[in-house]
């Protein structure tokens, strides 16, 4: 489990987290999402114990990071994948980690074949794609086989098949009962992913929700489709419904697709179809991160 509590860091005068509180709990993906500039990487190295919180903490599995013995078999990170010695082999890259945590080669050559990269194992890290170097760094987060997983924007420099592959091992992980938090700018990409996300903006709590509030609470309407237009119409604004014709149906809003239904059925009006629809969920995060937005274009600016 992953605790922030009133946590604020500043650097300067400028504060990069401002007071942010969430949790994740294991056995889900929570999506940790905001604009570049949000606070995602420094809240992520507060939890990690690489930054000092100016206020406030983070907390993992009740304990601060400092005071975790073995932290490997806590805590996994991928926060900066470049970040590694270029002259060292993969397999030793991995080694010297797992030695410094008291873990066996036999785990280091597992979690080499768990990333993919059983080939080219004794291959410089230097001369290793964007890619592979990202796997390599997702295999460090697992060699401790840790409760705890924190991936710092892991699809960066995949290919589509790289991208699919995170994908599935973030479910995987989480579906195994491990608490994993995962930040990205890109809400497309947490669709796919996160059963629930944690949305920031200028180091600020926007929204924390799971996937399903989040659309349910950027419903746009309900598209209702029957013989019967006037007499359902002139039931539905009975109710306080506003409601507007659209190519042969009806577009509801200010009511449930349920209470529709309900209302309906008590009228004995047919319905033949009944579809809530939504803003698509990037739309719902361009608008609630519309103010925290660091640097726009003119385009995006709107
Ligand atoms: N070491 C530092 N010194 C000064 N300012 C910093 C430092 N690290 C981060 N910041 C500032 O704090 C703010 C939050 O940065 P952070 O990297 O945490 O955001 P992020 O959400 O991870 O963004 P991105 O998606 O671009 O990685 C930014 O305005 C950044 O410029």
């Amino acid at each position: 489990m992953i605790e922030v509590r009133e946590l604020t860091k500043r650097y300067g005068t400028a504060r990069a987290v401002d007071g942010l509180t969430f949790e994740v709990k294991p056995g889900y993906v929570a999506g940790f999402l905001g604009p570049n500039g949000a606070g995602k990487s420094t809240t992520m190295r507060a939890i990690l114990g690489l930054d000092r919180p100016t206020s406030g903490e983070a907390l993992v599995n009740g304990r601060h990071y400092a005071e975790i013995k073995n932290p490997m078999h806590h805590v996994g990170a991928l926060i900066d994948a470049g970040a590694v010695h270029g002259g060292r082999s993969a397999y030793d890259h991995l080694h010297v980690l797992a030695r410094s945590n008291g873990i066996g080669p036999k785990r280091v050559v597992h979690t080499l074949e768990q990333v993919g990269l059983a080939g080219v194992a004794r291959r410089r890290v230097g001369t290793l794609s964007l890619g592979m170097k990202q796997r390599l760094g997702v295999a460090a987060a697992l060699l401790g086989d840790p409760g705890v997983l924190l991936f710092d924007e892991p699809v960066n420099g995949l290919d589509p098949e790289g991208i699919r592959w995170i994908r599935h091992l973030m479910r995987d992980l989480a579906a195994e009962g491990r608490t994993v938090l995962v930040s990205s700018h890109l809400m497309s990409e947490m669709a796919l992913t996160a059963d629930r996300v944690v949305v920031i903006g200028r180091g600020k709590l926007i929204l924390e929700a799971s996937m399903q509030d989040l659309s349910d609470r950027f419903q746009r309407d309900v598209l209702v489709r029957t013989a019967h237009r006037t007499e359902l119409t002139r039931a539905l604004e009975r109710s306080g419904a506003t409601v507007r014709q659209e190519d042969g149906a009806l577009a509801v809003q200010g009511i449930t697709a349920h209470d529709i239904g309900e209302i309906a059925a008590h009228q004995r009006i047919p319905v033949h179809e009944l579809t809530p629809r939504s803003a698509s969920l990037e739309d719902a995060y361009l608008e609630l991160t519309d103010d925290s937005v660091e640097y726009r274009t003119e385009e995006t600016a709107r």
